[in-house]
């Protein structure tokens, strides 16, 4: 895992409304290994979204480059898959159709891609899922179909903008632990957005905090092999974890 995958280079990100122009994030830089999970954490407003949305290739950054497996990045990506709080599946199609749809629309739908999505859709427990339709399934099963619609087309990074903020704190838990090793098991490089300081501690190997006026890069905490493990919920439950708890919640204490 020493590959750089990702790298911002001092990015910067003007938005320009009728009124007036917001500086969103300034100079920002930041390394992805290949195969590494971060997450990026920081007040509302401190820019994750609007750093997620540039690496996905969505608008281009005001100032400085995105460099993904050693290409600038000029727009969107079949190596990115994009997750979110929502799931937007389609009510009128079922599971299955759902999980093919990102396939279809890249037109790499065929018997092998097929597969590998029904593959995936098994491995998350939902095969016996796959003629149903999505108001038949519950939050996190539908958060589970995202995934797999997300993975079916097999991108190099996966980019989280809260997934998991709609679910109940026990779906969550459990959410976590699949999500983290199926993305380890598929060798994925992920980037998290997300509120939740333990989620992002208990999944990630660096977490990102971020301070805001604009968007910035204040401290980047490497999670120690100690700490981590395969499930999440297992990190949780150490006493080193709660250390590392309270010191990322005192950097986003003290915000400049
Ligand atoms: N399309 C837009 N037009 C104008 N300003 C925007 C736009 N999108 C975001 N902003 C502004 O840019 C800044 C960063 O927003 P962004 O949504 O990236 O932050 P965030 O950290 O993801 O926030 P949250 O945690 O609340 O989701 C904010 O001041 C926001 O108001």
């Amino acid at each position: 895992m020493s590959e750089i995958s990702i790298i911002l280079e001092r990015i910067s990100k003007n938005y320009h409304t009728q009124t007036d122009e917001i500086l969103a994030v300034k100079d920002i830089d930041l390394s992805i290994k290949k195969g590494e999970f971060i997450s990026l954490v920081g007040p509302s407003g401190c820019g994750k979204s609007t750093i997620l949305s540039m690496i996905s290739g969505l608008f281009p950054p005001s100032e400085g480059k995105i460099i993904i497996n050693g290409q600038e990045v000029t727009g969107p990506s079949q190596k990115i898959g994009y997750m979110l709080q929502q799931d937007y599946l389609l009510k009128w199609r079922t599971i299955e159709e759902n999980i093919l749809l990102g396939l279809e629309i890249q037109g790499r739908l065929n018997e092998i891609t097929k597969k590998h999505a029904l593959y995936l859709l098994d491995e998350m427990g939902l095969s016996s899922y796959a003629k149903a339709h999505p108001n038949q399934l519950s939050g996190g099963m539908r958060q589970r179909v995202a995934l797999v619609r997300t993975l079916a087309t097999n991108p190099d990074i996966l980019l989280l903008d809260e997934p998991f903020s709609a679910l109940d704190y026990q779906t969550k838990l459990k959410l976590e632990d699949l999500v983290v090793e199926t993305i380890r098991k598929h060798q994925k490089t992920t980037i998290l957005v997300t509120h939740d300081l333990g989620e992002a501690i208990a999944m990630s190997d660096r977490v990102v905090i971020l301070g805001k006026n604009p968007g910035h890069v204040k401290k980047i905490i490497p999670i120690p092999d100690e700490l981590r493990d395969p499930l999440p919920f297992i990190t949780r439950e150490k006493s080193e974890f709660q250390t590392y708890f309270h010191m990322i919640w005192g950097e986003m204490d003290n915000d400049e």
